[in-house]
Parts: C-alpha cells; sequence; structure tokens
C-alpha cells in the first residue's frame, strides 16, 4: 500500500503544479487505504489538499487505519465528509480530485450515499484520477456498470484489469498507466497480467543466428485470392516476407499470377485449380511440404473454396491460420477444426467471432474474453480476436491482450496484413502464444509509429503503409 501510494503521488505530482489544489476523496477498503498515502505524500511535497473521508471512521480497518493514522501523526487533517452538499463544496474548490473511494473490492450494486456521491464527482468540473480503478467500476468483462467514476486519467496498480480491455467499460478509466508496487502480482492478487508488452516482445522474440539460411526462417504458403481479390493474398505474403518467412509461396487462382507477383517478386506461386475464377478441391497433400499456411484471405465463399479450406484443415499437419472467408468455411463444419490434431490459429474480427459463435457482436464486446475462451478450449483453437484490443486466446484457455494500433488500422486489407505477420512469425518462433502474440503487438505498434512519425495520418495509413513500415517496429525490439 505504502509502494503504490507513493508511486501515485509521484505520477500526480508530474501533472499538478504546486499551486492546483488537490481533493482527496477516501473510502472505507484498502483503495481509501491508498488514498491515506497519497494524502501524506502530497503533504510532504507541498500541495494544499484536503483529504476527505466519505464513509464513518468505523469502516477504516487494518492497512488502511495504519495509513489513516500515519497521515495524522504527520501533522495531516482528515475531514470527515458526509452529506453531498459538502462533497460538492470540496470539489468545486479543487482543480484536482483524487479518487480512492472504492477499489477492485466492490459486492453488488453501489449503496447510498456513496452512489450519489460518485455523481458528485462526476459533475465536478475539476481533473479526476482515480486510483487502480474508477470507483464504482466492474474489475472484470460482463458486468453492467451501476454507477461509476469517470476518470481522467487511473493509476491501475501492477496490471490494468480486463474491463480496461472492453469497449463499454474502458472509457471509464480515461487515460491509465500501470503503478508498479514492486510485488509480484500473483503474491496480493489473483488479477492476471494479462497485457502483452514491448518488454514481452524484447524477451520472447527469436534472433537470428549467423549461420541460418532460408530453410531455418520457415517455409509458408498463403491460399487464397479469389480472382475479383488478388491484393489480399498480396499483401498477406508481402507482410510474411517483410515479417522473415525464409520462403513464400502464393497459392491462388492462374489469373490473379500476374497482379499478384507484380506486387510481390520475392514470392513463388503456385497455380491452384480454378472454375471461373474461384479456388476449387484439389489435391491439397502438396501443401504437407510447407511450414505453416495461411487460408482464406480473398478466398470468396463459393461450396467449392469451402470444401478445400475443410480439407486443408483435416488433412494438413502444419500449423494453419484460418482467416476471413476461410472462417466462413470452418464455420459449416467445427467438428473438423476440434478433431485436428495440429496447430490451427484462428484470426476472426468481432463479426466474424459472432458468426463463429452464434452470438451477436455487442454479446462479444460485452463479454470478449470468456466467450473466445470457450470457443478456443471447446476447438482446440488460438483465437485472435481483432479489434482495438486484440485478445489472443489458446487452446488451454491462457489470455493476452495486446493494445497497439489506432483507427488508421480500420480499412480493408489490415487483417490480411496481419495474417502475414502470424505466419512468419509461427514459423520462427518454437511457442505459439509468443509468435502470435509478438505479431499482433507489432503490426499495431508499426501503425502507431508510422502516425507518431508523421509519415501518415489515421487518414490515409494503407495496409499496404504498414508493411512498408514493419521494420521501424522490428527496429525496437533487435
Ligand atoms: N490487496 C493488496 O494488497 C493491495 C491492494 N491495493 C488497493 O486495494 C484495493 C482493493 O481493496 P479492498 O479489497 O479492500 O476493496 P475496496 O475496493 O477498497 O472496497 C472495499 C470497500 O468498498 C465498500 N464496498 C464494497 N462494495 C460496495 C458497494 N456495492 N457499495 C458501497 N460500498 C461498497 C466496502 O464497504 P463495506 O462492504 O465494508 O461496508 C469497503 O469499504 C485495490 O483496488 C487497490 O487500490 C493496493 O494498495 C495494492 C495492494
Ligand atoms: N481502432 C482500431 N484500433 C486498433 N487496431 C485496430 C483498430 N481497427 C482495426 N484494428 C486492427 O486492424 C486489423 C483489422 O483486421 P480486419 O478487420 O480483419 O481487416 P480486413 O479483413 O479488412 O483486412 C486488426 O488487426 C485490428 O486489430
Ligand atoms: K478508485
Amino acid at each position: 500500500m505504502e509502494n503504490a501510494g507513493r508511486h501515485m503521488a509521484e505520477k500526480i505530482s508530474e501533472r499538478v503544479s504546486l499551486d492546483q489544489h488537490i481533493t482527496i476523496v477516501i473510502g472505507g477498503g484498502n483503495n481509501g487505504g491508498d488514498g491515506f498515502v497519497i494524502a501524506r505524500c502530497l503533504k510532504e511535497k507541498g500541495y494544499q489538499h484536503h483529504a476527505c473521508q466519505l464513509v464513518p471512521d468505523q469502516k477504516i480497518k487494518g492497512d488502511a487505519l495504519y495509513h489513516k493514522q500515519v497521515y495524522e501523526q504527520f501533522g495531516g487533517m482528515i475531514e470527515r465528509v458526509e452529506t453531498l452538499d459538502q462533497l460538492k463544496e470540496k470539489c468545486a474548490s479543487s482543480d484536482v480530485v483524487v479518487d480512492a473511494v472504492l477499489g477492485i473490492g466492490i459486492t453488488g450494486t453501489i449503496r447510498e450515499p456513496l452512489r450519489r456521491m460518485i455523481e458528485v464527482i462526476n459533475e465536478a468540473e475539476a481533473v479526476v484520477f482515480s486510483v487502480d480503478i474508477p470507483s464504482g467500476l466492474p474489475a472484470n468483462e460482463n458486468e453492467v456498470v451501476d454507477m461509476s467514476v469517470n476518470a481522467d486519467y487511473t493509476f491501475v496498480v501492477e496490471a490494468p484489469k480486463q474491463s480496461a480491455f472492453v469497449e463499454g467499460l474502458a472509457p471509464y478509466y480515461g487515460e491509465w498507466e500501470v503503478v508498479s508496487i514492486g510485488i509480484p502480482l500473483a503474491a496480493f492478487s489473483d488479477q492476471k497480467q494479462m497485457r502483452w508488452q514491448h518488454m514481452d516482445v524484447q524477451r520472447t522474440f527469436p534472433k537470428r543466428t549467423s549461420f541460418s539460411h532460408k530453410g531455418s526462417h520457415g517455409k509458408g504458403a498463403v491460399v487464397g485470392g479469389q480472382l475479383s481479390m488478388p491484393g489480399s493474398v498480396a499483401l498477406t505474403a508481402r507482410a510474411a516476407l517483410r515479417s522473415g518467412a525464409g520462403l513464400l509461396t502464393v497459392a491462388t487462382v492462374k489469373d490473379n499470377i500476374p497482379v499478384v507477383a507484380n506486387q510481390c517478386v520475392e514470392a513463388m506461386y503456385h497455380v491452384w485449380r480454378d472454375d471461373q475464377g474461384i479456388l476449387i478441391d484439389d489435391s491439397v497433400s502438396s501443401l504437407n511440404h510447407y511450414d505453416a499456411i495461411a487460408i482464406g484471405m480473398g478466398m470468396g465463399r463459393a461450396d467449392e473454396s469451402q470444401k478445400l479450406t475443410l480439407r486443408i484443415v483435416n488433412e494438413i499437419n502444419r500449423p494453419v491460420i484460418v482467416d476471413a472467408d476461410g472462417l466462413y468455411h470452418i464455420k459449416s463444419d467445427l467438428e473438423v477444426v476440434r478433431a485436428r490434431l495440429a496447430p490451427l490459429v484462428i484470426t476472426p474480427h468481432l463479426g466474424e467471432m459472432a458468426m463463429l459463435t452464434e452470438t451477436t457482436i455487442a454479446e462479444i464486446k460485452q463479454a470478449p474474453f470468456s466467450i473466445t475462451k470457450q470457443f478456443a478450449q471447446k476447438y482446440q483453437v488460438y483465437v485472435v480476436l481483432k479489434g482495438k484490443f486484440t485478445i489472443i486466446t489458446t487452446p488451454r484457455g491462457e489470455q493476452v491482450v495486446t493494445d497497439t494500433g489506432n483507427p488508421g488500422l480500420a480499412k480493408g486489407g489490415s487483417g490480411d496484413v496481419l495474417s502475414g505477420v502470424i505466419l512468419a512469425f509461427m514459423m520462427q518462433h518454437n511457442e505459439r502464444l509468443p509468435a502470435i502474440a509478438n505479431a499482433c503487438y507489432l503490426h499495431g505498434l508499426t501503425a502507431d509509429m508510422s502516425i507518431t512519425s508523421g509519415r501518415h495520418t489515421e487518414t490515409d495509413l494503407l495496409a499496404s503503409d504498414v508493411i512498408d513500415e514493419l521494420s521501424v517496429a522490428f527496429r525496437t525490439i533487435v
């Protein structure tokens, strides 16, 4: 608690000048305890502040009581705020409110008087900094917000909670950052560190040995692209090559090959049998010569292509990544997916995930972690649920989130690029989860760096720009 509060006070002092007035609103649990530590540290730094206790004295116990006493011994004055008018007055005379009312220990609907006190905090003009989580907000997905502080900034202790990655709940946090307290998360909490970070990429990214040759980095195949969609496979193939694939073959319909080859001279080509430009069922055994296969991009939804996709999933014992139209094909027979033994990665966006699970986009948005986990475990697949936050789930149910990327990626083709990066990384990494998470992280980071560098804006960034800029993100980790 001492570490948490001290670090948060440090963060607050980086953003608030000494002439600004701060009110710390304090509740009855350990979140309130953090509030007492913050009050003491801000006092030590010379801030004009009020420490307002919103609950009766008997509610302050344990570590929180200890830190309340330390604050008082340090000359701090605690004001007991009981009425809404008292709280309104405090908020009105403050530039900043530090919200240490409720943390992750809330149960049930928010009780009075705290309920209306949260409303008062939200109505105030002051900037609101929440401690660990905006008071009243659930820590996990799939819970309704009864009443919550709407924070401008949140200092989350050690690891962001699930709700920070759920579309309907994340905005309550405002901007957030992690405050490390120097104790492993497992030592004091059942919350897990699920955010895949830059240091995780650096820790896990495989190094190329000086004696490596093209065969060491994987021989991949991209299968897709009906006649009307040559660009999709070109993007996947180019992204895979830029991401270090040793050899890459594009299997597509004959008439697409000159178009794709024009975009991607390093690739090799396999003329796939077609019927009027649609990929049809053919001998798939040749695909067993590759180290990994990505299928589905620009493939179209024809029955013959569906048959082909299901055969690949059924017969190819190499890692397979299924994206886009391929996801519609596997939905027609998920038992084939379940029966498969070799790794299968699926990369749905919200709409495709809703289709696969026969739910709605709204339901997925509300419970993305549990719906994805259920599917991944049931069908023994790796699921990459794409969006502003991308959730990666293993067949065993482990989950990580990447939160890089920006709306510049919300364009046709971005998903094709991601599949190419995943394909390449899967071939160069023995472990599946880090390979996939690194791909998602670096794909998003590339888009972010393209914008922050000023080379692109969210408006003009194209999927092919992301491929060209991958090296900028890669350079941050090698
Ligand atoms: N654990 C650690 O070592 C560390 C923990 N840390 C910090 O502790 C926080 C978690 O603390 P916690 O578990 O004490 O719970 P917390 O969120 O303060 O809530 C309990 C209070 O809320 C009240 N209350 C509950 N439900 C309510 C409702 N519906 N409506 C109204 N009131 C309700 C409940 O009241 P009661 O039910 O007792 O009347 C009680 O007063 C965590 O977020 C982080 O900030 C960090 O310092 C790092 C180390
Ligand atoms: N607002 C956003 N913020 C961050 N990443 C985004 C955003 N919108 C889209 N993306 C990313 O862009 C990619 C889009 O994939 P997808 O929807 O399959 O595109 P497409 O099929 O059109 O190529 C995913 O990796 C997704 O995470
Ligand atoms: K709080």
